[in-house]
């Protein structure tokens, strides 16, 4: 809800600007029904936000600032905002009562026995397989008649809601399936030239980000050879000690070096991107297709005659005009759009749209788009345009690190491998290649932080001297985020307590070492006494020690802790097992 009401309050005219929101396979209650209750809230909250010039256009953000709270001067101003408070309150009050009833069947209740990890593997399986039957498609809220009954005339977006089609045993692509699904709806719906995409977990932090990224976009010079904006993904919860190092550095690094070549990675999210690029347009034109001919088109993105004509129909951002023309074959014709089948036979996920060979889709995507000859830059103000929320316990952490690091393996093993693919005698480019390969290849320096993490310690407990000693521990599918957090969890984290509830086997390999440490530390150290080899061992004895410090908090899960975040019993017995 915060998402969908942050956008439609952003300042761009609202007959330009509509909001899609998709949803996997959901059911209508949860989904449908929420983003009726959030239209009728945006009816309150954008022209409130517009009229008085609210900074922070996420509901939830700007009635938690107690600095608002405080400066209620102007009695109109806080008359409206207790209003809107009270449908907000209202709307969370439903959104929990939904959530509740979803989440209770989610949660560990404590310990974390194999019975209760198989049946939220279960769990998970028939989430993931979700099946929609009948009412994939679209649903459209908007302003019925313009009711404008404001003096100042603050009419709202129109916000689409897609559902899209999952079936057992068919392939859905997960978020690159979905974006493309967004990609075709739109397309016969309002045909947006620009479109602007947002994780259901960030929220607009600034109005102006629109009109930032347009800057760019019609700038006459970068114009005909840009793909898209990209903003830095930015973050609301992190905690002071950042214990699970979830902030993006790299967003203020290594993004600003490449928008100095030729423009920095599609990040996922918070990008505007120019909707021809995704149509398989290469660099001048604006139209959505150079070919005409629909036959030809079909062949290519699928049997719909109303897409294959939005792509050679000159963009329209007369909406009314569109829904009236599209109002009765819409809906029939947004279900086959939003399918499953649709995409057999054609090039989606191959050359057009979201590309489907790896799970970091936008990595992929944008590498591609650079190949094909587009640019991108980099849009950091110093007021962060999107902001979003980081897993905060351990599992989520690994599950999102496994994905990204797979995605990346799948692009580097592939025949799309940066370094054969697309390589250019153009400096920058071939710079900017060199980029996108150390991407690709980032999950094969796990290899030597392993050794690192395993050599020293076992030379250490033999009484092996070693030099130099280096220090380290590192630690296919799009498995999802947690989005939601109990109580304890968030306490946990803000207090800078790892969290391990959860974690499957996947986190093996760090405890393991962490115990592989912690006994050669002692069983060298006893040696180093014994035979009095303190000088020839010294340094490997430190470096074991700096090990034990980094993994205090796994040890300590392992061994100390009774609580529930604690290390997963059957976790510490495998790596006993196998550090012994
Ligand atoms: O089958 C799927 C899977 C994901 N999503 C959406 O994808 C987005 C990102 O998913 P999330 O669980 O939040 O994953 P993160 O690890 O936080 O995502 C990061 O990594 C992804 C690539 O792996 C990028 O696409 C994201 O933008 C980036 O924030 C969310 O809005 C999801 O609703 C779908 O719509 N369908
Ligand atoms: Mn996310």
């Amino acid at each position: 809800m915060n998402t969908v009401l942050s956008v439609m309050a952003i300042d761009y005219p609202s007959e330009k600007l509509h909001i899609y929101l998709s949803d996997d396979a959901g059911a209508d209650v949860t989904l449908l029904c929420a983003s009726k209750e959030a239209y009728s809230l945006a009816r309150y909250w954008v022209p409130f936000c517009k009229r008085f010039g609210i900074a922070v256009r996420c509901p939830e953000v700007f009635f938690n600032d107690s600095k608002i709270d405080q400066q209620d001067s102007d009695k109109e101003f806080s008359q409206e905002r207790q209003k809107i408070k009270a449908e907000v309150a209202m709307q969370v009050d439903l959104r929990n009562r939904v959530g509740d009833r979803h989440g209770s069947r989610s949660r560990h209740n404590g310990g974390c026995g194999v019975e209760d990890e198989e049946e939220e593997e279960k769990r998970k399986e028939k989430e993931h397989d979700r099946v929609s039957t009948k009412n994939n498609g679209c649903g459209i809220i908007r302003e019925e008649e313009s009711n404008s009954t404001d003096k100042e005339d603050f009419t709202i977006p129109s916000l689409v809601y897609v559902l899209r089609e999952k079936r057992i045993g068919v392939q859905h692509r997960f978020k690159a399936g979905a974006l493309n699904v967004l990609l075709r709806v739109s397309g016969v719906i309002t045909n947006s030239p620009y479109i602007l995409v947002l994780d259901c977990d960030m929220y607009s932090n600034d109005p102006s980000s629109a009109r930032q990224a347009m800057c760019f976009h019609l700038d006459s010079k970068l114009s005909p050879s840009l793909a898209f904006v990209q903003f830095p993904q930015e973050f609301y919860n992190i905690s002071k000690n950042d214990i699970y190092c979830a902030e993006l550095r790299q967003f203020k690094t290594f993004w600003l070096g490449l928008d100095g070549l030729r423009g920095p990675v599609l990040s996922g999210t918070n990008y505007f991107v120019k909707r021809c690029t995704l149509y398989g347009a290469r660099p001048g034109g604006m139209s959505n297709s150079e070919e005409k001919e629909i036959s030809r088109l079909k062949h290519k993105f699928g049997n719909s005659d109303k897409f294959c004509l939005s792509l050679v129909e000159k963009s329209s951002h007369d909406f009314d005009e569109k829904i009236t023309t599209y109002v009765s074959p819409q809906k029939e014709n947004t279900l086959t759009l939003a399918s499953c089948d649709y995409e057999n036979g054609t090039q989606w996920g191959g050359q057009i749209g979201y590309l489907y060979g790896s799970v970091v889709e936008d990595y992929f995507t944008g590498f591609h788009l650079h190949c094909r000859g587009w640019v991108s830059t980099y849009c950091f103000p110093s007021k962060p345009a999107f902001v979003g929320n980081v897993p905060i316990n351990f599992n989520d952490t690994l599950v999102q690190k496994k994905r990204w690091n797979a995605g990346f393996l799948e692009v580097a093993l592939s025949s799309h491998c940066p370094l054969i693919f697309g390589i250019s005698k153009n400096f920058n480019w071939a710079l900017q290649s060199m980029c996108y390969a150390w991407l690709a290849f980032w999950p094969v320096f796990s290899f030597p932080l392993l050794c690192y993490g395993i050599f020293p310690q076992l030379c250490f407990l033999n009484g092996i001297s070693l030099f130099p000693e280096l220090v380290g521990i590192s630690a296919v599918n799009f498995d999802l985020t947690n989005k939601t957090a109990d109580k304890t969890q968030i306490k946990r984290y803000e207090n800078g307590v790892f969290d391990f509830e959860g974690c499957s086997l996947m986190l093996l390999p760090a405890t393991t070492l962490s115990l592989l440490n912690l006994g050669a530390l002692i069983g060298g150290a006893w040696q180093m006494i014994k035979f009095n080899a303190m000088e020839r061992l010294f340094t490997q004895f430190i470096f074991s020690c700096f090990i034990l410090t980094l993994s205090l908090p796994l040890i300590e899960g392992i061994v100390f802790r009774q609580d529930s975040g604690r290390v997963p019993p059957r976790v510490a017995f495998w790596s006993l097992v196998l550090s012994g």
